[in-house]
Parts: structure tokens; C-alpha cells; sequence
């Protein structure tokens, strides 16, 4: 017969108690330990986890009173509140095991205990402490997805050429399990990328964790990453479930791996080589069954040749390779996202009727995009905000008249940028009058209006 997973411990001053149990459950179990000594119990407890403990009530001889029993249970809900315990009780102690529930502890046994009655309380003990864990976790993945949830993101938006490469490439790993590493400017959309290789993983109806770690500081890594046990340092007030273990099942998203310092890219490392985390405070393995998408816009094989960045690391998250080209190299996709972006700022600051003239749809193109698809994103947010009529202009938007941003407007000053340039610029010198701005420029009121039409000014 198998036996069921569980880790059970017998505590009890009675050694032929002991044995009897341990030699029954572990017939049923995977693992059942004893402890004799009951002082003994926080040094034990603070290395193991427990799933189920059978904890006798008296351990002084004639004792009868329990109040040891309840000590130590107390003790115990304190140092693994994750654990059900089971009272032991001799026959005609009904009522104190009726206090100690009321202490927390899960239920009873009477001694001399029948052995099919002592494996149903020690299953459905078992089943409890499974009950529990899922609790936590689904408690603890909820506060981080909810914490989260402003960034999710729908489906990849694009049709260029560079942007199907990468549709290409997501579509063949994502069935796999396989490490992935995406590279590629901020903003351009490595978090959408992971998204869309989980939604079409085997793992899809499981949770999706997004981890910055370029906002995790040092100290707190570990117990941002593994985990805690309540105590483990000074702020540790109660046990925490690391974001490993809160994905577990699903997808881990690490973002911003180049900046992990030589000692954490080490820990990191060890965990993803044995897929194995430790809680701070504890010294013993739990394993993780998660698949981890790494993101960076750092050139980690720079890094390796210079130093900066472990060799044995980049190969370990790096079986696909996947780069995200930036906004500046899909210039083409421009018009769709800002589509994409206007439809969804209209509805959000209800102005149903904006639009953006082909114009300044031209010059939205020529822009060199510096911080990608979330520069353009929020700057159709402001421009739909600041919008006064249904056309959204180019001067809706925040670079339009920053001094420094206007310098990098364009890559290449062809013809028509400077005359788009000028005829601002004139507007700008004459507070927006259209005649001495024509006049100066050397146009007529008409020519003037068909150019502003034409560069949406
Ligand atoms: N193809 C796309 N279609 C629609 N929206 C997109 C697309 N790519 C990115 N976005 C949007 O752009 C913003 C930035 O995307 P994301 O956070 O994925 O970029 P990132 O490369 O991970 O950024 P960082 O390097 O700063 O972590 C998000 O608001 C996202 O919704």
C-alpha cells in the first residue's frame, strides 16, 4: 500500500507510547518522527515542519491536571501555527481536551487509542493542515496579484515585422516548460511578452507572479523571493510565503535581472538549479514546481564579459532567448497602438469622439520613442486629457513643447520636419495669431492652413 505524504511527530514521555504509534503510522505515512522531551519542542520545531502532532497532555508522572499539555500546545500554535495538533488524552479526560480545542487544538484521541480511529484523525489532521496551506497560499497569491492587477496587460498589440518575430517565438515556447529570457528596451513590453507565453502555457488557468527585483532591496531579498518564519529577524511578525512558493504551480516573471547583485545572482542561482527554496529562519527545502521568465534591459552577455554577471546564471534563464524590438524599429505599429490607446483613454476620461489626425499620426512616427510602448501610452493618456476639441494635436502632447524633447523629435531633419518645426515655432513666436505666423513664414492664410492641416499642428 502507499503511503499517504504527510510528516507526522509523536510527542509523548512514554517511550513504549512512542513506539507503538510510530510503528502503526508509519505504515500509512511518509514520515513520522517522536519526541520524548518536550522542552525539546521549540529547538525541533524551529528546524522541521510538521504537517500533524500528537501531543500527549500530562508528561510529569501521576500528572492528571493537563496544564503541561496546554503549555506546550500553546507553544506549539505559536512557533507553527500551520500545524494541526492532535491531544492525546487517557479515558475520562474528555473535558480538558473539550479546553484544549478551544485552545486550537484540532481534536482527540483517547488512550488506549483504536488504531482505525487514530489513522481517520490523523488523515483528516492531515487534510486540515492541506486545507490550510491552500488558504494561505490562495491569501497570499491574491495580495500579490492584487497588488499587481494596474499592470496587467492584454494581448500584444502589432503587426510589423519585428513584432511577428516575436509572436514566432512565443508561440513555440510557450507549450514548453522551458526557461525563457526576454530582452529588450524598457517599455517596449517584456511584461506583456511573458504574459502572453504563460496565457498560452499548460500552466494558463494557474497564477502569473511579476517580481521586480530591481525594487527588492538587498536585505529583504530572500524574504521577498523564499519566504519567512514568523521571528526570523526583527520585522519578521508572522510567517510569509515567499513569491516562489506563491507561484507555485504557475508562472514566475523576474524582471530587471541584470541588477542583481554577484551574492543574490548566486542564491538565485542555487534555487533555480535545485528548484528548492529555504524560508529565512528555517534550514529545511521546500520544493517549487514554477516556470520562470526572466526580463532585462541590460546586455547580460556584456555583463558576463565583463564580470558583472554570473556565466552559469545566464545559461541556466536563457534557454530561449527572446528580444523585443523597440518602438523606434516598428514604426509601422505606431498608428494601431495609438488606436489602441486612444480607445481605451476615450472611454476612461469619456470624450468618445477624439481622434488623431493623420498629421500628427506622421509625427507621432518620426518621434524617437525613448521609453517605448509606455511613453506612448501615457503620452495619449495626457493628450486625451488635456484635449480641448475632438482632434487631439500635436501639441496635446507633453514633448511637443518641451525644449529639450523637441531636439530629439526627430532622427534625421528631412524638409518637411523643419518646415513643421518652423511653422510651430512662428505660431509660437506670434501666441498662435495664423496670420503673422503665415506672414513671417512667407505663406499665404490658405497655404499657411493647408500645412498645419497636413503636419496635424
Ligand atoms: N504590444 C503591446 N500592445 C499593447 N500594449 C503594450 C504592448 N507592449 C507594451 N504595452 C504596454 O506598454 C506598457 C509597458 O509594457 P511592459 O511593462 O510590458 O514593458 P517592459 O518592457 O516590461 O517595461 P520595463 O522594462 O520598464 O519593465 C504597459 O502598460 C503595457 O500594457
Amino acid at each position: 500500500m502507499a503511503k499517504q505524504k504527510g510528516k507526522i511527530l509523536i510527542i509523548d514521555d512514554d517511550d513504549i507510547i512512542l513506539l507503538t504509534a510510530k510503528m502503526f503510522l508509519e505504515q500509512h505515512f511518509s514520515e513520522v518522527r517522536t519526541l520524548d522531551i518536550p522542552e525539546n519542542i521549540p529547538r525541533e520545531l524551529s528546524s522541521k515542519t510538521y504537517d500533524v502532532i500528537l501531543l500527549d497532555m500530562n508528561f510529569k508522572q501521576g500528572e492528571t491536571s493537563g496544564k503541561e499539555g496546554l503549555k506546550w500546545l500553546r507553544e506549539i500554535m505559536a512557533i507553527a501555527p500551520e500545524t494541526t495538533v492532535l491531544l492525546m488524552t487517557a479515558y475520562g479526560e474528555v473535558n480538558l481536551a473539550v479546553e484544549a480545542m478551544k485552545e486550537g487544538a484540532a481534536d482527540f484521541i483517547v488512550k488506549p487509542w483504536q488504531n482505525e480511529r487514530l489513522l481517520a484523525t490523523v488523515q483528516t489532521g492531515l487534510k486540515l493542515t492541506d486545507q490550510q496551506k491552500q488558504v494561505r497560499q490562495l491569501k497570499s497569491q491574491q495580495e500579490i496579484l492584487s497588488s499587481s492587477a494596474d499592470h496587467q496587460a492584454g494581448d500584444i498589440i502589432g503587426q510589423s515585422k519585428a513584432i511577428k518575430e516575436v509572436f514566432n517565438i512565443i508561440n513555440k515556447v510557450a507549450r514548453t516548460d522551458a526557461d525563457v529570457l526576454i530582452l529588450g528596451e524598457n517599455g517596449t513590453g517584456k511584461e506583456v511578452a511573458a504574459r502572453a507565453i504563460h496565457r498560452q502555457s499548460m500552466r494558463a488557468d494557474q497564477v502569473f507572479i511579476s517580481v521586480d527585483l530591481g525594487s527588492i532591496s538587498e536585505n529583504l531579498f530572500e524574504s521577498e523571493l523564499f519566504g519567512h518564519k514568523k521571528g526570523a529577524f526583527t520585522d519578521a511578525k508572522g510567517d510569509r510565503t515567499g513569491r516562489f512558493e506563491a507561484a507555485s504551480g504557475g508562472t514566475l516573471f523576474l524582471d530587471e535581472i541584470g541588477n542583481l547583485s554577484p551574492a543574490l545572482q548566486a542564491k538565485l542561482l542555487t534555487v533555480l538549479q535545485n528548484r528548492k527554496i529555504v524560508k529565512v529562519g528555517t534550514n529545511h527545502p521546500i520544493d517549487v514546481d514554477v516556470r520562470v521568465i526572466c526580463a532585462t534591459n541590460s546586455n547580460l552577455h556584456n555583463m558576463v564579459a565583463e564580470g558583472t554577471f554570473r556565466e552559469d546564471l545566464l545559461y541556466r534563464i536563457n534557454t530561449v532567448e527572446c528580444t523585443i524590438p523597440s518602438l523606434r524599429e516598428r514604426t509601422e505599429d505606431i498608428p494601431l497602438l495609438i488606436n489602441h490607446f486612444l480607445k481605451a483613454y476615450c472611454k476612461k476620461y469619456n470624450k468618445p469622439k477624439l481622434y488623431v489626425p493623420e498629421g500628427v499620426i506622421k509625427r507621432l512616427q518620426k518621434y524617437n520613442w525613448p521609453g517605448n510602448i509606455r511613453e506612448l501610452q501615457h503620452g495619449i493618456e495626457r493628450a486625451v486629457i488635456m484635449s480641448d476639441g475632438n482632434e487631439l494635436q500635436s501639441s496635446d502632447f507633453a514633448f511637443a513643447g518641451d525644449a529639450k524633447k523637441e531636439e530629439q523629435l526627430f532622427e534625421n531633419y528631412n524638409l518637411e520636419d523643419l518646415e513643421a518645426w518652423a511653422i510651430k515655432n512662428a505660431l509660437k513666436k506670434h501666441n498662435g495669431n495664423i496670420s503673422h505666423a503665415a506672414k513671417e513664414l512667407g505663406l499665404s492664410r490658405g497655404a499657411m492652413y493647408r500645412r498645419m492641416e497636413k503636419y496635424g499642428i
